[in-house]
């Protein structure tokens, strides 16, 4: 329900906006004067702002400035007396969203106030949008040598119409990868259509797959498009393919033999031209073995596979994550954010079980939180506070061991210079050309 907080000094005329504006069904507050407004803004946020500019002690305009710097959101519509129009054109220019001159029509008022928010609602549309866009234009961040390899393969595989089967741990980027396979294919233009495949109850993945005709099953009241004719010319994902029924593993592999599909309750045969790629967390030689994943589909599939490293084994790229992060997060409160360097060891040192997408949401969690631009170790969760973590809880060859402690070693002392050799050499008390051939045996980049 949208929450109006109403600024009039005058009784009446607060009275009867108040009657009115609640008639339309909104949560209206009423505040006598600038000041009194004040204290509800403190306490409540309010889509709209209907305010009178002239009245003792804090007017409209003072509102405006005040309400403006503490929320950009909400809209302000200033009701002023006939003979103050220079006023409420200062208002405009400092952000009011509209203004009306006293004495009105009360329908009048109540026509722009739902202008404006069908406007707010148009704004958060194209911001989920931009959002949306974001995520699918996403930058894949990484400068790891398995990062650059798998980037230098996407740059490859992109524009030929290859199957591709992206596997990885959860939360490694695959669909990010799968976006920018799209994105650098010759499909660019058409339909990019996603489907997850463990997230659809089995009874409707056919369905879902190749769409009904009317009344091809109970409820199926008007016909409708499968995904692979939505994605017709251009590219589909399936995720979480290792989740297909073995029914429909079956169903799939013919569209990719053949071409073409039915829809459920059709007679029709329909050409599909789609590119495939698939992604998956799950081994699949593995699921082929347990009888629970059709080989003849898996080499269908697995023509170009692609397979995403666990951030745990290129932990060089964290930095570069977090600055990533920490700038989009931080311009979304307005602030430059950075970490303090024993935060950053905090985070070299944990494991990352849920991969980049841990990562990313720590670092949203302490954008949020935290008091100040630089976030400290005591703003980061509990179970990263252990540096120790990795040391104590993997068991391996010593030889292995000592890599990986040197590995994180040179890591930390890199990221702690920003990348001057020179001075992480110092800290680590070797020469520059030791850090260098040290550099070349762990594939560590800066
Ligand atoms: N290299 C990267 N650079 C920037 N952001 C990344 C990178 N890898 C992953 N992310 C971010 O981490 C989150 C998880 O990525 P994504 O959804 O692609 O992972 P996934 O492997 O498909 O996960 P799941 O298997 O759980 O679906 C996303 O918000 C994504 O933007």
């Amino acid at each position: 329900m949208k929450q109006i907080l109403l600024v009039e000094d005058d009784e009446i005329m607060r009275i009867s906006l108040h009657d009115r504006l609640r008639r339309e069904r909104w949560q209206v507050d009423a505040a006598v004067n600038g000041r009194d407004a004040l204290s509800l803004l403190d306490q409540k946020h309010y889509h709209l702002i209907l305010s009178d500019i002239r009245m003792p002690g804090l007017g409209g305009m003072e509102l405006l400035e005040w309400a403006r710097k503490q929320s950009p959101l909400i809209d302000i519509f200033m009701m002023t007396a006939y003979g103050s129009v220079e006023d409420a054109i200062t208002c405009l220019r400092n952000g009011a969203a509209d203004y009306i001159l006293k004495p009105f029509e009360m329908d009048d008022l109540i026509i722009r106030i739902n202008r404006i928010f069908e406007m707010q609602t148009v704004r958060a549309r194209c911001a989920s949008l931009e959002d949306r866009c974001r995520q699918e234009h996403q930058e894949i961040i990484g400068n790891s040598t398995a990062m650059r390899t798998l980037l230098k393969l996407i740059n490859q595989i992109g524009p030929t119409d290859s199957t591709v089967l992206i596997n990885g741990e959860s939360g490694t980027g695959k669909e990010l990868a799968a976006n920018a396979l799209h994105r650098a294919s010759r499909r660019a233009d058409k339909p990019y259509i996603r489907i997850n495949c463990a997230a659809i109850p089995e009874g409707l993945l056919e369905s879902e797959f190749f769409g009904h005709e009317k009344g091809a099953f109970t409820g199926a009241h008007a016909k409708r498009l499968g995904r692979f004719e939505l994605a017709d010319g251009g590219t589909l994902l399936l995720d979480e393919i290792g989740d297909l029924p073995l029914g429909l593993q079956a169903k799939l592999l013919r569209v990719i033999e053949e071409g073409e599909c039915e829809r459920l309750g059709g007679t029709r045969t329909i050409k599909v031209d789609v590119r495939l790629l698939c992604a998956t967390a799950k081994d699949l030689k593995k699921e082929v073995e347990a009888g629970q994943f059709r080989q003849d589909l898996l080499y269908r599939l697995s023509v170009i596979p692609l397979t995403l490293p666990p951030l745990r084994e290129r932990i060089e790229d964290i930095p570069l994550l977090v600055s990533h992060f920490l700038r989009g997060f931080g311009h979304k409160r307005g602030m430059t954010l950075s970490l303090s360097k024993e935060a950053m060891d905090c985070l070299l040192n944990y494991d990352f079980p849920g991969n980049v997408r841990e990562l990313k949401n720590i670092i949203e969690r302490v954008s949020v939180l935290s008091p100040g631009p630089v976030i400290t170790v005591e703003d980061l969760p509990a179970d990263l506070h252990k540096a120790e973590q990795k040391a104590n809880g993997a068991i391996m060859p010593l030889a292995e061991a000592l890599a990986s402690a040197e590995k994180q070693c040179i890591v930390h002392a890199l990221a702690h210079s920003g990348g001057n050799r020179t001075r992480a050499a110092e800290t680590l008390g070797i020469s520059r050309k030791n850090l260098w051939e040290k550099m070349k045996q762990h594939r560590i980049e800066v």
